[in-house]
């Protein structure tokens, strides 16, 4: 497959990147262009990032996935000083050529683009150890795919979800009214809305980025869950969700964003939620459990990955 930078009407911004192999990758319908760049020798702007993840003039994704070891980014360096293991760094940009502190589902397709280029090897039960912008993430083998520990969730407005167990209004196109949400952070942003019925979340509008109030910090990705009724089949809680995410516009799925769900709806839900949550997304199925680690509750992510092209930027 080849791809002409010039047909993604950037010439200026991709002309650097002529040569530079890609992959085209895919969790559950939320998809990316991975580029290996181990040494950092590559100037990837904001807008060649728009350019190549453009679905008509570029490649088309939802985000692109940079490899670059640890040791060349200031952000991989200081996770170095603690986290000697976590040779490679995800430098995750969104589609509109912003940078996010972590992809759940982009993670996952990262370290199979590793083991595809022969960068890391992941033996029986063994691990890889990445570097993100939000720390590290251990990713294993599982039985959907792989296994992401993705660390601890919080509330991003901690004094307001313990008052009212709610924090932030939302309202979407198609929403007759503004809905109470509650906004929690993976690392990322994430403002979660419960809707009651799957056709409120099918007629919900999600073209517009959805008004949140108040906005986090640095914006959201917003997510509208619909729990099954009942809650709990098999031991397992059930969520429908659909997102828009900051930086992208509606997607398929979104890993950290199907882990802030369980996190709301398991809260929400109080004494004897379960632990292991079912996240449908439109573009398919992925699992979060909540898990005792270290001494402190952390977030497990599992889901599929899949490399479908791989290509040269011409
Ligand atoms: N789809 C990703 C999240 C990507 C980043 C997000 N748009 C943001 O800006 O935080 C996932 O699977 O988690």
């Amino acid at each position: 497959m080849s791809i002409s930078t010039d047909a993604a009407g950037a010439s200026g911004a991709l002309s650097a990147l002529a040569g530079l192999p890609f992959a085209k990758g895919h969790g559950t319908g939320n998809d990316f262009i991975l580029v290996a760049d181990p040494d950092g020798a590559h100037e990837i702007t904001p807008a060649a990032v728009a350019a190549l993840c453009d679905r008509h003039r570029g490649i088309g994704a939802d985000g692109l996935i940079r490899a670059i070891r640890s040791e060349r980014l200031p952000e991989g360096r200081a996770l170095l000083e603690t986290e000697p293991a976590a040779e490679w760094f995800m430098d995750y940009r969104n589609g509109d050529g912003s940078v996010s502190e972590m992809c759940g589902n982009g993670v996952r397709v990262f370290v199979h683009f590793l083991l595809d280029q022969g960068l890391v090897e992941l033996a029986g039960g063994g691990s890889v150890t990445i570097g993100t912008r939000a720390g590290i993430k251990v990713v294993t083998r599982s039985a959907n795919g792989y296994a992401v520990d993705m660390g601890p969730w919080s509330f991003i407005f901690p004094d307001h979800a313990a008052a009212k167990s709610m924090d932030s209004v939302v309202h979407a196109d198609g929403l007759e009214v503004p809905r109470p949400a509650l906004s929690i952070s993976m690392g990322n942003p994430h403002t979660v809305v419960a809707l009651a019925e799957l056709e409120e979340l099918a007629a919900t509008r999600l073209y517009e980025a959805p008004e949140v109030q108040p906005l986090p910090e640095h914006g959201t990705n917003v997510e509208f869950v619909v729990p099954a009724e009942p809650l709990v089949a098999d031991g397992a809680g059930s969520i429908t969700m659909r997102v828009h995410e900051r930086g992208v516009g509606e997607t398929q799925s979104c890993g950290t964003g199907a882990c802030a769900a369980a996190a709301a709806i398991r809260y929400w839900a109080g004494a004897g939620a379960p632990d292991d949550w079912q996240v449908s997304v439109p573009g398919g199925v992925v699992r979060v459990r909540f898990l005792a680690r270290d001494g402190a509750e952390h977030v497990e992510l599992s889901g599929p990955a899949v490399l479908v092209a791989r290509g040269t930027l011409v």
